[in-house]
């Protein structure tokens, strides 16, 4: 027996670090959104116990590092599943991008484990358990449209937001999060206003969605790699309607409206970016089938 599940990538519409916690994790509000580029995740029974990765990408890795491997292993310890599994990644997200790839891929496998092993968990009961596999995961096992609080796991639901196109944009360089919550300075910091723009998303304004967009990551991720600003810069030139930086990077998005000025962006940005994408926005959260 096997099954599919699609692991769509996120946007952080809003992204604000309150303070820095005991247990070294940041606290956190942010919008998070997802949209329609994927990894594809397939999930195959296989004889004997183990839990086996296969990707032909060669930065994902293909061992217990991998988190949709603890996904699986996390599922079978806890509810003693004395089943083999073969999960195939095919990775379209960007790996280390600020997109929640390895994040998607680990809740992908957990709602298409509970459907494969017929564990009979809820989306609440997956999301408590991705909690454990990292901040991301979680919102990741609904998707759509939340507010996420906490270290990220803390996941209130909203509407989705106003539909337009989103065009993203990584440059070549991969980004730790680690890294970069380590380097953030807590003092003199802008906030978004992430309240405002759960207001703009529950009226559905467009153009208050556009100016609310903040993300305090920036200002360590932009100073450290020129190539992102440079990039925004880029995208705002050719006529985007706002811009902003995805989690922690260094993949830059940009919201626009109109199909044409989306061509002329995604264009545009192709002659110096290799890796462009023009999706729309999901917005609408899972259901376990
Ligand atoms: C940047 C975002 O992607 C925005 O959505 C998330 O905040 C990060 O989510 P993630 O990659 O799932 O993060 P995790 O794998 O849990 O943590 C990676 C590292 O980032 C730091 N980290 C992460 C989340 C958080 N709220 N505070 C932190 O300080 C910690 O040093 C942690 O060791
Ligand atoms: N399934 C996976 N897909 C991609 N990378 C993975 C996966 N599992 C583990 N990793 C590891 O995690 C690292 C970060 O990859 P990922 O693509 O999840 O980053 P990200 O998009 O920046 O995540 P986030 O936005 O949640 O911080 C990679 O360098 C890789 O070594």
């Amino acid at each position: 027996m096997k099954l599919m599940e699609k692991a769509p990538a996120k946007i952080n519409l809003a992204l604000d670090v309150l303070f820095k916690r005991p247990d070294g994790y940041h606290e956190v509000e942010m919008i998070m959104t997802t949209v329609d580029l994927a990894d594809r995740i397939e999930l195959k029974e296989i004889p004997g116990k183990s839990i086996r990765i296969l990707s032909h990408n060669r930065f994902v890795p293909d061992d217990h590092r991998n988190l949709a491997y603890q996904a699986a292993h996390i599922l079978k310890e806890r509810y003693d599943v004395n089943k083999g599994v073969s999960i195939t990644i095919e990775k379209n997200i960007p790996v280390a991008a600020g997109l929640a790839g390895g994040s998607s891929d680990a809740a992908a496998t957990l709602r298409g484990l509970n459907r494969l092993w017929r564990l009979g968990l809820s989306l609440d009961e997956l999301a408590e358990i991705g909690a454990e596999i990292g901040s991301d995961v979680s919102f990741c096992v609904y998707g759509g449209t939340a507010l996420a609080k906490g270290r990220g796991e803390k996941i209130t639901h909203l509407p989705p937001p106003p539909n337009c196109w989103v065009i993203l944009a990584k440059p070549t360089l991969g980004v730790s999060t680690a890294d970069v919550y380590k380097r953030l300075q807590l003092s003199d910091m802008e906030h978004p206003d992430v309240y405002g723009m759960i207001a703009a998303i529950e009226n559905n304004d467009y153009q208050k969605v556009c100016s609310g967009l903040g993300n305090v990551l920036e200002q360590v991720t932009l100073p450290l790699y020129p190539e992102v600003a440079n990039i925004k810069n880029q995208m705002k030139t050719f006529g985007a309607d706002a811009v902003l930086m995805s989690g922690s990077g260094p993949t830059v998005f940009g919201l626009v409206e109109h199909d044409s000025r989306m061509q002329r962006i995604y264009n545009g940005l192709r002659g110096f970016c290799d890796q462009v994408y023009a999706v729309r926005l999901l917005g609408t959260q899972n259901r376990l089938e």
